[in-house]
């Protein structure tokens, strides 16, 4: 018999989550049936969509969503092996069962000097919102300029390297000078820490005077506001995420964004990154291609311990990592 840690949601976040809101407990796995197989987590990951989904999807005493890189360590099943590594969907668990339908392996040939965390970044769900979104919501070309805001984290430290693998100038942001100096350091044409700044408005005139072909928007909120002013003729806005908000306990009021959609007539397109995964190896395919010949970089915030995965969620929210914020059983 098998005793799995598990997280939940005592209480509804109110504004920003609180350490009290969640609650350890143990659960008691059955044992395997035939067909089934033992897992346990060794990596899991702690993003934003955490905070929205709750609100919308989860009830208090729920165990919290999440994903994470899991080893199989008993398998009834003949399609998987005791040893080998998923990615799996079940929520924030030391140890789980699964009957393998909802388990995706990593990918073959992964490299030994690779950590298998970044199947839940770099190579994994942000790093195909990054390709998908770059791609194919902003319909990036050579030669154009790309804006993009929570730049060193997950998504948007993919965004800002496929720009320049793609032929682009890239602009970024991020709300700390060493997150500015990661950004310089990974390639940013230009990058600036949107807390520090006096005007944004004068900011993105002087990083890029002709204006934006491609804004990536994780932000959201007054950020996006002002940055629409800032596209060129034609331009796309790929509405990712909106991180701004995801606090809030009063809905912020506007922005209202007619006249510059009319006049530049802009193209501004939401979008969930599971809508690609018809296409989702080949994304995996082209970012691990992409990791292993040093043309895209990674860095993980790693916290230690299953036991601090509320402390790096809230670190997260806080602006705490750079690249993406992983926990380590
Ligand atoms: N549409 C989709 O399919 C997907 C959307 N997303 C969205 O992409 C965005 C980025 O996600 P991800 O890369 O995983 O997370 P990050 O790794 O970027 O971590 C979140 C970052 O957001 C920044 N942030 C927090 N609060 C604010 C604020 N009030 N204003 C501006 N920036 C803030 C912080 O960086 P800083 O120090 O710079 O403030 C923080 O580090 C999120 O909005 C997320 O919901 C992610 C995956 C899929
Ligand atoms: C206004 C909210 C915007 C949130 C944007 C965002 O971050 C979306 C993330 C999704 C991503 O595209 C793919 C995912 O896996 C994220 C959603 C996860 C939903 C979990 C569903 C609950 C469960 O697992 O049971």
């Amino acid at each position: 018999m098998v005793t799995a840690k598990v997280w939940v949601m005592k209480k509804h976040f109110e504004g920003f989550p609180q350490t009290s809101d969640f609650e350890m407990k143990q659960e008691e796995l059955a044992n395997l049936k035939d067909g089934e197989l033992l897992l346990e987590s060794v990596f899991l990951s702690v993003d934003p969509y955490m905070r929205p989904y709750s609100k919308r999807d989860m009830k208090e005493g729920d165990v919290m969503i999440g994903t994470q890189v899991a080893r199989i360590v008993e398998s009834k099943n003949p399609a998987f092996a005791a040893g080998a590594f998923v990615v799996a969907n079940k929520g924030w668990r030391t140890h789980f069962i699964s009957d393998g339908t909802d388990l995706n392996l990593l990918p073959a040939g992964w490299p030994e000097s690779l950590p298998r965390s970044l199947a839940l970044g770099t190579v994994g769900m942000p790093g195909l919102t990054a390709y998908f979104g770059l791609f194919e919501v902003c319909k990036m070309k050579p030669g154009e300029t790309v804006l993009v805001n929570a730049a060193a984290g997950a998504v948007g430290s993919v965004v800002g390297q496929l720009a320049k693998i793609g032929g682009c100038k890239v602009v970024g942001c991020a709300g700390s000078d060493s997150k500015v100096a990661y950004l310089k350091k990974i390639g940013f044409d230009e990058a600036f820490n949107y807390k520090t700044i006096t005007s944004l408005d004068e900011t993105l005139r002087k990083a890029s005077p002709d204006g934006y072909d491609c804004f990536f928007d994780n932000v959201g909120g007054e950020f996006a506001a002002i940055a629409i002013n800032h596209m060129k003729k034609y331009g796309r806005i790929a509405v990712c995420g909106a991180i701004s908000q995801y606090n809030d306990t009063v809905p912020q009021k506007g922005p209202y964004i007619q006249f510059p959609m009319i006049f530049n007539e802009l193209s501004m397109k939401g979008f969930i990154v599971t809508s690609w995964y018809n296409r989702r190896e080949e994304g995996v395919k082209a970012l691990l291609k992409w990791v292993v010949e040093g043309k895209l970089k990674y860095h993980e915030q790693v916290t230690e311990r299953f036991e601090n995965m509320p402390a790096a969620f809230i670190g997260m929210l806080k602006g705490e990592n750079i690249g993406k914020a992983i926990v380590k059983v």
